[in-house]
């Protein structure tokens, strides 16, 4: 884990002090302060001229649009990237998790734990795994996580990881501890238990800085909040002094009037275009339900019960091992769709969960990465055809707010947000779509353009395309979906009508205590 090379403030800090963003507390030195941090990328003006100060055990949320500049800003507070100009002044060590996981997958999780400071023997012998084992343990109780620290990380789920990530930045014990989206990948329950170690570690002096685009966290984690839009700082205050709406408005600079769009008022009735009959593998069993052309259909579920299997099998990514895909009343074949490429073919769209590894071509432009699913329409001698390629992206990447320099960018160098942006609009331009199949589609969009991405499948869903939606976001399926079916260990506990479910009846079917 980096530590910051920053200078270091010597005097002891007053933990009782408070202190409020860009403003001095009662006379004690702030545990963070930067002063005007500059900080351009080519044309790209990412951070502009940011001050801003934190006292000792006080949480600072940094909210803001994709490409706003928080993960850049987080960088240069961490150390870990050179500002063009101003200065950072932290009282001891940071350490950092960033949105993407640095650990070991065939390491066990004592092993990453302790990576780098390993207890040895004795000096520059080696490793004592008992004591190994000891600390990692220590560390994970830190959190309140249960999990054995002998165990591979790459067997651990995606929300595991994240945990383990966050314990082994808690157990350098840092002065000023930085998450970058913590809570993306987590479940309630988890979320929970980051909200209880923050407070532990809160009140024994460390600051924290987090980044959410969860508005109901942030009021929930945060002391304080600074608001960045388009590199600068454009409002910082206590908690107490925003409201969701204000806090939304100085985010985006513009009032949004609703998040999630009108439901139809009416239900279709059609045939499905896709139906599963008895599907079953890879971890899930009888699962039967229906998607009909004009619906929103969503899966809910906690991590690891096998809701990404149910997108992947509607997308082809994976064959069906028992029951059958039904696409326009008649059966897909005996394994389901053969492939992602004959579920394209039969109009099935798939927008999967992890962008980096699945999905786009971080080397390649954000007008290639948009036109790769239509490429057919659009390149028929499959050739780029730089025009027609402007004329059919421009209007999706102003739709979806994108934040780029020019079309050619690469779509590496975009924020996190706006490369999930990339990998849902490519769908808009793709000719005969009947079924889309989401995964987990706003992870760390912010929250205008998750308005915008909503707006857009109820759009596609009022022209009578079907919509599958997964989604660990139990506020985003009640207020998207249809009709919402819960899973429980491989199979769907219950289902429930959107428009009437509640976050608690949908918990207690993902719990199995229903
Ligand atoms: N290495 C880089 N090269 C070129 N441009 C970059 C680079 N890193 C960031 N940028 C640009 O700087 C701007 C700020 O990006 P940054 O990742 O800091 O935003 P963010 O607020 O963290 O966004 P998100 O919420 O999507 O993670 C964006 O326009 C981004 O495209």
């Amino acid at each position: 884990m980096p530590r910051s090379e920053l200078s270091s403030i010597a005097e002891p800090i007053d933990v009782s002090a408070t202190s409020a963003v860009s403003g001095g507390p009662t006379g004690s030195p702030p545990a963070l302060a930067c002063d005007a941090l500059d900080k351009r990328f080519g044309a790209t003006h990412a951070v502009r001229a940011v001050s801003l100060s934190l006292g000792a055990g006080r949480t600072l949320a940094l909210m803001g649009e994709n490409g706003a500049g928080k993960s850049t800003l987080m960088a240069m507070l961490a150390g870990e990237l050179k500002p063009d100009t101003g200065s950072v002044t932290v009282a001891g060590s940071v350490a950092v998790v960033h949105q993407e996981l640095s650990l070991f997958p065939y390491l066990t999780i004592a092993e990453n734990l302790c990576l780098g400071r390993e207890p040895r023997l004795f000096p520059g012998g080696p490793v004592n795994n008992r004591a190994l084992r000891t600390l990692a343990r220590a560390a994970l109780d830190r959190l309140g996580v249960a999990l054995d620290v002998d165990t591979a990380v790459g067997r651990l789920s995606p929300a595991e990881q994240q945990l383990v990530e966050i314990a082994r930045a808690v157990a350098l014990d840092p002065a000023l501890l930085i998450l970058d989206e913590p809570t993306s990948s987590l479940e309630p329950s988890q979320v929970d238990l980051l909200h209880a170690a923050t407070e532990r570690l809160k009140a024994g002096g460390t600051s924290v800085i987090f980044v959410s685009h969860r508005l109901e966290e942030v009021f929930r984690f945060a002391d304080e909040i600074a608001v960045m839009r388009s590199g600068a700082l454009v409002g910082a205050g206590p908690a107490s002094d925003f409201t969701r709406e204000s806090l939304v408005s100085s985010m985006v600079g513009r009032e949004l009037e609703q998040l999630y769009p009108d439901r139809s008022a009416a239900q279709p009735a059609a045939e499905p275009v896709l139906a599963f009959d008895g599907a079953g593998g890879h971890g899930v069993r009888d699962v039967s339900f229906a998607i009909r052309p004009g619906q929103i259909v969503g899966i809910a579920g906690l991590e690891g019960h096998g809701q990404h299997v149910v997108a992947e099998l509607a997308a082809g990514v994976r064959r069906l091992q028992a029951g059958q895909l039904v696409l326009d009343g008649s059966s897909t074949g005996r394994a389901g769709f053969k492939s992602p490429r004959a579920a394209i073919a039969a109009g099935v769209a798939f927008v999967p969960p992890d962008r980096r590894t699945s999905g786009l071509m971080l080397p390649l432009s954000i007008a290639e990465n948009l036109t790769v699913a239509a490429a057919h329409r659009l390149h028929p001698a499959r050739l780029l055809n730089g025009a027609r390629e402007r004329r059919a992206t421009g209007p999706v990447a102003e739709r979806l707010r994108l934040r780029f320099q020019s079309m050619e960018q690469r779509v590496g160098e975009l924020s996190g947000g706006n490369q999930q942006k990339v990998l849902f609009g490519r769908w808009l331009l793709v000719p005969g779509l009947r079924l889309l199949v989401l995964d987990d589609p706003t992870r760390g969009v912010d929250v205008g353009a998750r308005a915008e991405i909503y707006g857009v499948l109820r759009e596609l869903a009022d022209r009578g395309v079907a919509v599958l939606l997964v989604s660990t976001d139990m506020l985003e399926l009640i207020g998207l979906a249809d009709e919402i079916h819960v899973m429980y260990e491989g199979a769907i506990r219950g289902s429930v009508p959107g428009h009437s479910a509640t976050e608690e009846e949908i918990m207690t079917l993902a719990a199995g205590a229903a």
